[in-house]
């Protein structure tokens, strides 16, 4: 258990009605207690309730707030040391001022994901679920938020667990049974191996196969393009597939239905969809395609979102740079060879210049740098697809394809008459890589890489 009692701001900064200060450690009812007044001392409160009063300066007799305070004593608590938070009203004003106070009263400011490292230190939590923790705050969609629900509640560490068992109790089986190690396997002591290292590993696989990544291989990236009519979305469409497989004319309203294309951009496979233009309109058999341009865009796990370079922008445009702002979204401003006429200030206010490519579907020139901001979109891990999935986490993925390796081996070498003492060696690597996704003998720089990309407070 840690020694010292750590503070932060849990609450975004920012104008809001409450705003909450949390505190955790040995000490944090203590601290606490000292600056805060009310009819019961907070020391002797019974744990898990709520007591109302002020927080003051006891030095200069000076009243910051009116506040809640909660009390939460280890281990029933979210780090499983005792939790005190302080709710204080919104505004960053009341709640720095009294984050302060609780510093100069014994706790330390707490670094970022500080709170969910000692939960996992503790052992409330395991690696992966905190992880699920980070993807929970991140999440943009209902779906990822499902995804990393699932995982904060261990939904993947109920699935390593067995598998490591299985695996524990081979190595210390093989372990029991070899009397001269510097020996081949014998039969049985092989089959037993086989057995055991293919049943796990039919599982691991499994779990890569329904892992983002395995999704993504066999189905592609959904990617809808979007915008205005006559924006060039069809033409698009065409340039990337190299064929002509959407009609393209001068009309505005051209296409209605979606059309769908598989291809592959630097080795990224995507699965393109091009919709009918959104805009207002009274044609019946259009404003159909238009909702379903409107739906494909809610399903899509990457938005290309085409704007004319040649006109400037209309309210529709505006709506959609808005919408998908959050999103993962590239912004395609097609039809470079006219001259231009965008605003294009309007749209960098919102979107980073890497998000933003200039291109001509007509002649295809930039269509290479489309290709650069997708595979700079998908490899920073930014684009997520759809499903819902276990593993979604590429530090996960990895290790379970380095289990997969070892177990391959081991499998290999009882047929090649290895020294049963070297397969024990790929039995155990097996058994610490998944073990490497729960966190077990996780070191200091592993755990800081993870919990620094936390928020203050978290
Ligand atoms: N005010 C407040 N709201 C919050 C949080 C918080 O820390 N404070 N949370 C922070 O993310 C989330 C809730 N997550 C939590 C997860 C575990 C425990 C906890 O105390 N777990 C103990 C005891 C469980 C029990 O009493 O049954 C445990 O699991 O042992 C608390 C909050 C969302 N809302
Ligand atoms: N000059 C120029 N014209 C283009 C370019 N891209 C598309 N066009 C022209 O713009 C017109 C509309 O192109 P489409 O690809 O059909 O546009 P769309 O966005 O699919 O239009 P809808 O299906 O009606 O929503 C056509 O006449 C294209 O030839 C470009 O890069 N440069
Ligand atoms: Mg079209």
């Amino acid at each position: 258990m840690n020694e010292d009692t750590i503070a932060a701001i849990a609450t975004a900064l920012g104008e809001g009605s409450i705003a909450v200060v949390r505190v955790s450690g040995q000490d944090a009812v203590g601290t606490v207690a000292k600056i805060f007044k009310s009819k019961l001392d907070l020391r002797e409160v019974p744990s898990h309730t709520v007591q109302y009063g002020w927080i003051a300066d006891p030095q200069e007799d000076l009243i910051l707030d009116e506040v809640l305070v909660t009390v939460m004593k280890g281990p029933r608590s979210f780090t499983a040391e005792d939790v005190v938070e302080i709710s204080t009203h919104g505004g960053i004003v009341a709640v720095k001022s009294v984050l302060e106070l609780v510093l100069r009263h014994g706790a330390r400011m707490a670094e970022p994901g500080e709170f969910t490292k000692r939960a996992f230190l503790n052992g409330r939590i395991d690696l992966a679920q905190a992880e699920a923790v980070i993807d929970l705050i991140r999440s943009k969609s209902d779906r990822a938020f499902q995804v990393a629900r699932k995982q904060a509640d261990g939904a993947l560490s109920k699935q390593i667990i067995p598998l490591r068992q299985q695996l524990i109790e081979l190595v210390a089986h093989v372990e029991v049974n070899i009397d001269y190690p510097e020996h081949d396997v014998d039969e049985v002591t092989a089959d037993l191996i086989r057995d055991n290292c293919s049943s796990v590993l039919a599982q691991v696989n499994d779990l890569l196969i329904k892992s983002n990544e395995g999704k993504i291989l066999r189905e592609g990236i959904v990617t809808v393009i979007v915008g205005r009519p006559n924006a060039g979305k069809s033409s698009l469409l065409n340039a990337l597939a190299r064929d002509n497989k959407a009609i393209v004319t001068d009309i505005p309203g051209t296409t209605r239905d979606i059309v769908e294309e598989s291809v592959s951009l630097s080795g990224i496979p995507l699965r393109l969809l091009d919709t009918a233009g959104i805009r207002e309109t009274n044609d019946k058999v259009e404003q159909i395609g238009v909702e379903r341009s409107h739906g494909a865009l809610n399903d899509a796990d990457l938005v290309l979102l085409v704007l004319n370079h040649h006109e400037r922008l209309h309210e529709d445009d505006k709506k959609l740079l808005q919408q998908l702002k959050d999103r993962s979204t590239i912004i395609v401003v097609n039809k470079i060879d006219l001259p231009g006429q965008l605003e294009l200030a309007e749209i960098e206010r919102d979107y980073a210049k890497d998000r933003i490519v200039f291109l001509s579907a007509k002649d295809g020139s930039g269509i290479e740098d489309l290709e650069k901001a997708v595979s700079g979109l998908f490899f920073s891990g930014a684009v997520e697809s759809g499903d819902i999935t276990y593993v979604s986490n590429v530090r996960h993925i990895a290790l379970l394809h380095q289990t997969k390796r070892s177990l391959e081996d081991a499998i290999q070498a009882t047929y090649e008459g290895i020294p049963i003492d070297l397969i024990q060696i790929d039995l155990a690597a097996s058994w610490e890589s998944l073990g490497q996704i729960l966190g077990d003998a996780a070191g200091d720089s592993l755990l800081n890489q993870i919990f620094s990309q936390f928020c203050l407070g978290k």
